[in-house]
């Protein structure tokens, strides 16, 4: 449904001159930097597929997701939506796709939301009783009824966002740009915005670009991610296989009931895993997933008493993602 396919967009600035007669001599020879904003990038994501699009500042995250949506051209390599050129078909691409840009609102600043509404239904040529189909369902699922006849400017930061989404949808596409959508907002907001993104997804099988700095939207929403660096793909696979692949440990603590057998001798062995610290009832472990499994590991610890409790801890998200960066 969404193919690039060696994707490169390299940006040539001109060069400020400093000192005497520089304006001068810049109207004579322009001297350019170039800098490459996206490196041979490639990937597909299929209908229904919810993604999220993550790296650091600067990495080629908006650069990309603007070549998808048509609005810059690629120095070299291609975009496909559904098999049509989002540069060339720019009008049947532009109706298959909705776009949020979290830190930009689509809607007019002074107009109630309602009328914002109107205009983009004009703009996309939706017919009014689809329209009034499309509020009713949106309003409902977004909680629009509290600020539709409400400027756009009054809104709080959380009821913005959940107007521009109801925005993106206006036209039923059935490809989703979000770049932070969630920025700014409180849990509550995050939630509700999440709320509606996952319903999206999983009942109406939208297909949903997510680019966030936050890991919990990640973590709650994308089965898969895309992480790109310095313009070139780092990581493209499911959230466990990035976890996997970082080898950031499990840490397992284990209670028993009563002594538990792990002491002298027992140490100097060989085992999959680190124990950390060792008390009279208490041991923790350390291990890495690609190397062992929990109920291997429980297996081998239960040789040291009977099992009271087991405690796991993942590996924090946050701490895989800079790994990757
Ligand atoms: N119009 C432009 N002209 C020149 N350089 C640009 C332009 N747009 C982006 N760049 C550069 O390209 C690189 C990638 O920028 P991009 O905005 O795609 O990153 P990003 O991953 O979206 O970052 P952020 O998370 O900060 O939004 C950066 O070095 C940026 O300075």
């Amino acid at each position: 449904m969404i193919t690039a396919t060696n994707l490169n967009k390299t940006f040539r600035t001109p060069v400020v001159r400093q000192g005497r007669m520089a304006g001068l001599r810049s109207l004579l020879s322009r001297e350019y930097r170039s800098k490459t904003a996206v490196n041979d990038v490639n990937f597909t994501i299929g209908r229904g597929d919810f993604v999220g699009f993550i790296g650091p500042n600067g990495a080629g995250k908006s650069t990309t997701i603007k070549m998808l949506t048509g609005i810059l051209h690629p120095t070299s390599g291609e975009v496909r939506i559904s098999g049509l050129s989002p540069q060339r078909d720019r009008r049947r691409v532009v109706a298959k796709l909705g776009v949020v840009f979290g830190q930009r609102s689509q809607l007019w600043w002074d107009l109630p939301v309602r009328d914002s509404y109107e205009i983009l239904a004009a703009m996309y040529r939706v017919r009014e009783e689809d329209l009034k189909r499309k509020l009713a369902e949106l309003g409902e699922l977004l909680g629009l009824g509290e600020f539709m006849d409400t400027p756009v400017r009054k809104l709080s930061l959380g009821q913005r966002m959940r107007a521009d989404l109801a925005a993106a949808m206006l036209h039923d596409p059935d490809i989703l740009f979000l770049d932070e959508p969630t920025i700014g907002l409180d849990v509550a907001a995050k939630q509700s915005i999440r709320g509606f993104l996952h319903k999206l997804n999983k009942e109406a099988d939208k297909t949903i670009l997510l680019t966030t700095h936050d890991m919990d939207d990640i973590e709650q929403l994308c089965e898969r991610v895309i992480v790109i660096n310095g313009g070139t793909i780092g990581y493209d696979g499911t959230v466990e296989g990035m976890r996997q692949r970082i080898g950031l440990p499990t840490i397992m603590t284990i209670r028993y009931r009563g002594a538990c057998g792990f002491a002298g001798g027992e140490a100097d062995k060989e085992y999959p895993f680190r124990v950390t610290a060792a008390e009279k009832e208490k041991l923790v472990l350390e291990f890495n997933r690609t190397d062992i499994g929990p109920m291997e590991v429980l297996q081998l610890a239960g040789g040291w008493g009977e099992i009271a409790d087991v405690h796991m801890q993942e590996p924090d998200f946050e701490d895989i993602v800079h790994r990757v960066y």
